[in-house]
Order: structure tokens, then sequence, then C-alpha cells
């Protein structure tokens, strides 16, 4: 529906991803969901997740103090984590029963449904059973550490270098929910702490937590919701445990207030999956706000390796977890060369995608959502993964790949504890001076490790090896986070794009949404990128006006080019723009343009066979006009008017696309182009014959009047469903019909002239004879003309025929005829042959008036 411009802009994709709202599907089995995020057992009688968590919602309400719940309530529900040595040999950690019923002596502050759960629990098989032969993995020692390594958008599990309490934690604004396995420090064997009534404890422990982070952020809440919702809405897996946290803490509460399963939902839906995304979102919520989260514990003292379990190529959707394992960073295997090989341990798509998945469930058996089933599945899929040992003999460090320690995040080397810096330094074999090793996967995947592959594979997966090392080493992913200024929006999905931009949708850390213009200028030379960044000028030009789209915020990546346009003029026309130049535009969010309103229009008039509304046509018009007449004040030509660049914003259509808008100048009315442009069905005579030389001679050009052609397209389109010149498929023929000045556009009838005649008014051929706006908004289809009421008619003409009675008293017949009239005015009816007293009192009128000629002739 949407033309492009000539200058090769593409129509307006519809593949944006809108919120949507949370609707369950109807083939969706809620228990299903449920089962996902609840320690699910066979037992059908396990608790519900709304159930289970207004139950503990209640639970933690009755019991907490007024105003100070955590400090007593936290710390309870820390005993019941799986207590495990930090000795060496603490390879296998299962939480046993009778380590469950000790800590059962603690719950005394639960209510009868969350005991009723863990009970439930305490039925399911555990997993642990497979886990425990060789080890078993570690829930995140500290789940601080999987947090605070949100620079590499992975979930490590990490140790934490300092057991922290919670009231540190929280205190340190970290948010972490170090108040886990705090005792685990210098473990070194990946272990697997598990036992069902652990699990359980885990949850209830995630509660808490979440309760602790309401009362102790209150000011966060609100964004981390928005932020949450944004999350789930857009398909987003939160696994992570700090945006479960916070998301569920601020959840539990419209559960409450709700009793809304489509949260649970959202929460099931939220809490499972990939973890990539967020990390960033954390620091994305909060980069605006002064609630730093304390990167703590990207690696441990004792574990300053941070293992890669996925393969670093692994898509950016799939979780990518790490592992901390002191030991391997200690291989003299250390071989960049074969960095290749690093991906040789990537598993099938399947099982690396159940993996993650199952990771970031692992980690929700902290959150609400531990999806338990899956990770029983991904255990058994990826048995290896839980091996107590992991070999890394084979396994090579990559010199890209950070050692879990973002260049650009704000730990420094400097920053990190003796024990990292050391390790680090031990890492920095060589020339290798950024090392992460990747340790096998899983004896699942190593045996997918491919030996023999070819020097182009390898090639291509160190380049995709590094580019994701580049992305982690970033603190934001790219793919899903554009910054700007640096201020982080997360994309959303993408709205449209053109020959060189696109646009997005995103959200900003202040919850808000927004569009983002990106425009691409890698290759060009600074002729062409000046010209991009015009819109910029003119936008800024244009801010606070109505009817204008708002520029928000902006960026010229390549910063000698942004002087260039700061300063207005152009100093080295051929110079080239950088390789990661880029315009971003973040913009006032239109909710839908004018192309796709019509369309809709449309449709419906089609429905209904009925036509268009001419106080809606009004309305559009005249909205139209403003923004158009904005401009125009502001000495600025469009030269690219069409729906699509009008969109509805709060109710009001905004103009946007000023790609190719040029000023004009003062000392004249029209524009200088060196080529064609806008869009073929929208362009005026002028446009399409710019430059070129008229019958007198004189060059002719752009100016004002062609953005008013453009509006009668608009016009005719909205009257009549298509454009002027839609019949006229190629640029060649609508170039002749349009430039030929004896075409007559061809205008169906319409109910109202003034219509006809306002569209006649702006398709002008010539284009001194078009209309200016301030006419158009005075037009009699905008402001038509008034009619006096049937009661002053009928009043008026009453008095004319009295006066007509007066005039011919002896001429009885007359005088008949004029109380007719006068019956016939005041109840007009076609039955009364009122078409005979009409000729009958205009033959009268015609005597009186020849008789008054008499009167005074004599
Ligand atoms: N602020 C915004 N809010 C919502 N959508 C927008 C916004 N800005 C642009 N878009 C959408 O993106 C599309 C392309 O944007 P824009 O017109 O600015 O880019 P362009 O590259 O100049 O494309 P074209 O010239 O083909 O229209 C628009 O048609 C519109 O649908």
């Amino acid at each position: 529906m949407d033309e492009k411009p000539i200058l090769g802009a593409e129509s307006r994709e519809e593949n944006l991803n809108f919120i949507r709202p949370i609707n369950i599907p109807s083939d969706t089995n809620i228990n299903n969901h449920s089962r996902s995020f609840t320690c699910t057992s066979t037992s059908s009688s396990s608790s519900s997740p709304p159930d289970f968590l207004g139950k503990v919602q209640a639970a933690f309400k009755r019991r907490r103090p007024l105003g100070n719940m955590r400090s007593n309530n936290i710390r309870p529900t820390r005993v019941l984590l799986p207590q495990r040595g930090t000795s060496k040999n603490s390879d296998v950690n299962v939480t046993s029963e009778a380590d469950t019923d000790k800590t059962q002596g603690n719950d005394s502050y639960l209510s009868q449904g969350v005991k009723d759960y863990i009970s439930q629990t305490k039925k399911i098989g555990s997993i642990t059973s497979e886990v425990q032969e060789d080890a078993s993995i570690t829930p995140p020692p500290d789940l601080g550490t999987i947090m605070s390594t949100q620079e590499e958008n992975h979930v490590s599990f990490g140790i934490q270098d300092q057991p922290r309490s919670a009231a540190d934690c929280m205190n340190n604004n970290s948010a972490s929910l170090s108040l886990y396995r705090s005792e685990q420090v210098h473990q070194k064997k990946v272990s697997f702490a598990s036992g069902d009534t652990a699990r359980a404890h885990v949850h209830i422990d995630m509660h808490v937590f979440c309760m602790e982070l309401v009362d102790r952020c209150p000011l966060q809440i609100t964004n981390i919701s928005c932020g949450f919702l944004a999350f789930t809405e857009m398909d987003w897996d939160v696994s992570n445990q700090m945006e479960a946290a916070t998301a569920v803490s601020q959840d539990i509460k419209h559960i409450s207030s709700r009793s809304d399963v489509q949260v649970a939902y959202m929460l099931a839906k939220g809490t499972m999956g990939s973890q990539d995304q967020v990390h960033p979102f954390r620091n994305f919520l909060q980069s605006d706000s002064n609630y730093n989260m304390t990167q703590s514990s990207v690696v441990g003292s004792s574990c300053p390796t941070t293992t890669l379990m996925n393969s670093a190529s692994a898509p950016i959707h799939n979780s990518t977890t790490y592992c901390s394992y002191p030991h391997q960073i200690n291989s003299s295997n250390l071989n960049v060369e074969s960095l290749g090989e690093l991906n040789m341990n990537v598993q099938p798509a399947t099982e690396r995608d159940k993996l993650p998945s199952s990771l970031g469930s692992l980690n929700h058996s902290s959150g609400l959502s531990a999806d338990l089933d899956q990770l029983e599945v991904a255990l058994k899929a990826s048995p290896s993964f839980v091996d107590k040992d992991l070999d890394v003999k084979g396994y090579k460090c990559s010199k890209d790949q950070s050692l879990a320690i973002p260049k650009d995040s704000e730990t420094t080397k400097d920053d990190l504890p003796p024990d990292n810096k050391v390790n680090k330094e031990k890492a920095c074999v060589g020339d290798v001076t950024d090392v992460q090793c990747q340790a096998p996967l899983s004896k699942y995947q190593s045996s997918d490790v491919k030996f023999g592959s070819s020097k182009p594979e390898i090639q291509g997966k160190v380049a995709k090896s590094k580019a994701a090392a580049t992305t982690r080493k970033k603190s934001y992913d790219p793919e899903q986070f554009f910054k700007v200024n640096g201020k982080l929006y997360q994309r959303l999905g993408k709205i449209g794009s053109g020959g060189s931009s696109e646009v997005y949708k995103v959200i900003s850390s202040d919850c808000k949404i927004y569009a983002l213009k990106r425009i691409k200028l890698k290759g060009r030379d600074y002729a062409t990128a000046y010209g991009f960044c015009q819109e910029i000028g003119y936008l800024n030009k244009l801010k606070g006006k109505n009817h204008i789209i708002q520029l928000i915020d902006y960026e010229v990546t390549d910063k000698a080019l942004l002087q260039e346009v700061t300063q207005g003029y152009m100093s080295n026309k051929d110079r080239k723009v950088s390789d990661d130049g880029y315009v971003f535009m973040v913009l006032e969010y239109g909710e839908i343009d004018l192309a796709h309103m019509l369309s809709q229009k449309w449709k419906e008039l089609d429905d209904s066979s009925s036509t268009i509304d001419e106080n809606w046509l009004r309305f559009y018009w005249q909205q139209i006009l403003l923004a158009v007449n904005t401009i125009h004040e502001e000495r600025i030509v469009h030269s690219d008017l069409k729906p699509a660049n009008f969109l509805l914003v709060r109710g009001s259509l905004k103009l946007i696309d000023f790609g190719i808008a040029k000023a004009i100048m003062s000392d004249t009315t029209n524009i200088q182009r060196d080529s064609q442009v806008g869009t073929l069905s929208y362009m005026s005579p002028e446009a399409f014959m710019c430059n070129d030389t008229d019958a007198d001679g004189n060059i002719i050009k752009c100016g004002r009047s062609s953005d008013i052609w453009s509006l009668g397209c608009i016009l005719y389109q909205m009257v009549y469903g298509r454009t002027p010149f839609s019949e006229y498929k190629t640029f060649w023929a609508k170039y002749k019909v349009i430039t030929d000045p004896n075409h007559e556009i061809m205008f169906e009838p319409v109910s109202n002239p003034w219509l006809l005649d306002l569209m006649k008014k702006c398709l002008c051929w010539n284009r001194h004879e078009r209309w200016r706006i301030p006419d158009l908004l005075v037009h009699p289809f905008l402001v038509p003309p008034i009619t006096p009421p049937l009661s002053i008619c009928q009043d008026q003409s009453c008095k004319f025929l009295k006066l007509v009675a007066e005039s011919c008293t002896s001429d009885q017949k007359a005088l008949s005829l004029c109380s007719q009239m006068q019956e016939l005015l005041l109840d007009p009816k076609p039955e009364n042959g009122c078409q005979l007293l009409l000729h009958q009192m205009s033959s009268l009128c015609f005597q009186l008036q020849k008789n008054i000629a008499n009167s005074e002739g004599d």
C-alpha cells in the first residue's frame, strides 16, 4: 500500500512485534504452564502458582512485622537451602530429607499452604538421583554472581568471593540474590544441590527476597514491573533471578490484587527460557536510576575462570551459561589458534536450546518459576553437564573472549579482588591477554565434536565466536538494545524501513515507548551522510510544534560528521563515514500512520458499501493541513508528503520523515533540487520536471505548491480510495500523464460539490493556481457557509407574502394565492401542489412587479 519515495525507501514493514495483550491461548493448558514453574510433581494436587503465590504472599503478609519484615524472615529461609561444606570433596551435594526436615523446624513462620506446598514437593522424584552419581550441578552458588555478570549477557555459575548476607546485598544496593548460598565460597566442584524440599524452599526464598525487594526498593518497583511486562509481552524469557525476582516481587502484588491467572501465565512465560537478554535488561532498567547493581562477583576469588558451558557462538536468544571452574584456566592448553575448536563443543541446536533453558529453569528454582521438569529433561539430555569434573582438555581459550569481565564494563581489572587479578594474570599466558576457557559442555556435546573441521569452517566459527565475544564485551546486547547518547533503548520490534533507514519501536529505561530511526551511514561519503543528518536539523527546528513528530534525542556516531552537521557546513565532501557510522534518532512514537488508517477505513467502507464520512474526512484533512502549514510557515518544503508520513499520536496527526525536506532560501519561494525526489504517486508535475526548463525558458523549481499537489493526491485517495494516477503503473506512464498539462484528472461524482472543488484547487496542473494552505484551511468544504435555519426563512417569506397581499387588496385572486402560499410555507407538503402554487406565485410576483413599474411610470 505504501509507496516508496523514488530515492529508494521501502515501505513500512508489518513485522512489528506489538506488545500483545497477555492472552492465554485457548489451547494452552494453564496447568502445563503451572507445571513449568512450580516444582511439578506427578501429583496433581500441587498448588498452582497463583495459588501458591497467594499463599506465600499471605503468609508473609501475616508474618511481616510492620515496617520490617525482612531481617526476621529472610534468614530462616536461607538455612533451608542445602548446606554444603566448602570442602574440596563436596562433589556431591544433595540435600537430604534429613536436612529438609531439619530445616522445617524453621518453617514456623510459613503458612499452612506453603507447608503443604513443600510437603507436596517432597513427593516429587528427585532429579538429583541422576545427578548424584557424578556430581551435582550447583544451582548458582550465589545468585548474586549470576546477576552480577550482567555485562556478559550470560548467566554465570560463578562463585561469590565474599559471603554476603541478604542485608549486605541489599545495603550495597546490589539487589542481588546473594542471600543464597554464601556458604559455597570456594566450592570447586560443580554440584547440584537439590532435593525437592530445597527447591520448594528456594521458591520460598525467592518470594521472601521479592518481598524484601519490594520493601527496600519501593521506588524501583514501578519501573521494574513495567520493564517486566515489556519483557514478558515481548516474548522475553526471563530466567535470571534478578529479573524474575524483581518482576515477581511486583507481580506478587499484582496477583494479590488481581487474582489474575494471566499474571501467573505472564510470570510463567516470563520466567522460562532464555536468559541472555536478562542481564542487559537489568542494567537497562537501572541505567537511569541510582540503583546501581554491584558488579561484585563476576568471578569468584577461588574460581578465577568462568567456564563457558555453551558455545560462544550460540544464537543470542539462547542462554549461554557459564560455570565457574577454577582449575580450568590453569590448563596449559590455551591455544588461541585453535579457537575454532571452541565451537566444536556446540550442541546440536535442540540440545543447546534445551540446556540453557533448563539452566534458566534451574535458576528459577530459586525464583518463582522453577521448571524442574524442564531441568530434568535437560539433565537427561546432557548428562555430562553434571559431570563432576568437567574436563578442559582439548578445549581452547579464545583470545578475544573475556574473562567474563567485559572491557567496557564498570569492573576493571583493578577493581577485581586480588584473587581474580592473579587468576586473570594466570589466564593471560603467552599473548593471550583476555582469556575465557570454554569447557566441554557435556559428554553428549563432546560426542558432537568434529575434530576434523575444515579451515573455512573454523574461520567461520572464529568469526562467529569473535562476534559473540564482541557482543559480550558490550554491556548490552546490540541485537536487543540501542544506545543513544549513553541511554539504552530496548528493541520491541521493527516498524518500517527505508532505503537506508530502519525504524524500530523501542522502550526506554523509564518505560516509555519511542520510535528509533537508525540510518546506516557505512560506506557513504560525507555529502550523502550530511544529507541524512539534515533531518535532525529540521526536527530540531520544529521542536515543540504541535503537528510535527518530536525528536527526543539523537546521536551521530561519526563525531567528525556530527561536528560538520552542527556547524551547518561540510568541509570534506569526499570523506567516507567510518564503518560503524550510524545516525540514531529517538522519536515520539506514532501508533498508526494515515496509510494504514485509510486502508482500514476503505476496508470498512467496502464491507458496508457506504461512502466516506465527510466529518471524518474534514477532521483528518484539517490535521494534515495544520501539519503542513507548520512546516511551510517555517519555510520548509517536505517534498515527500504521503499518507505513510502522517502518524497518529495521541489522537493528532503528526508529520514525519524530513529525510528529503528542503529549506526555502529567504530570497525565493522555491527549493533547489539535484534530482527528482518524492514518492511517484504523490509527486507534482514540477517535481517530475525539476530543473527542466518550461515553455518560457524558466527553470522548473519546486516549492510549497509541490507539497499542495501531494496533499491533493492524499485528499483524492481519502475520498476515492486510490490516488489520481493509480491506473498508470510504471514510472514512465506516470511521468507522461502527470507532466501533461492537458491531461484531465478523473473526478467521480461526490455528494458535496465543495469537496470536488477542494480537490481541484489542490490538483491544478499550474502550480501558481494551486491554493495555499491558509486558503485551504478556510475552504467551504472545511468551513461550510452557514445557511439560516428554516424558521428564519419562514419568517422572512411570510413578511414578503404579507407585503404582496397588501399590494393587491382589491385582487381577490391574488389575496387567495398569498394565503395559500403562506400555508405552504408554514407546512410544506408536496401533495398540496406546491409546484403549481410556486408557479402561480411567481406569476403573481411578476405581475406585481409590472404593476409597480407601471405605477412608477405614471
Ligand atoms: N516516530 C515514528 N513512530 C512510529 N512509526 C514511525 C515513526 N517514524 C517512522 N515510522 C515508521 O517507519 C516508516 C519509515 O520511516 P521514515 O519514513 O521516517 O523512514 P524513511 O527511510 O524516510 O522511509 P520512507 O521515506 O520510505 O517513508 C514510516 O513509514 C513509519 O511507518
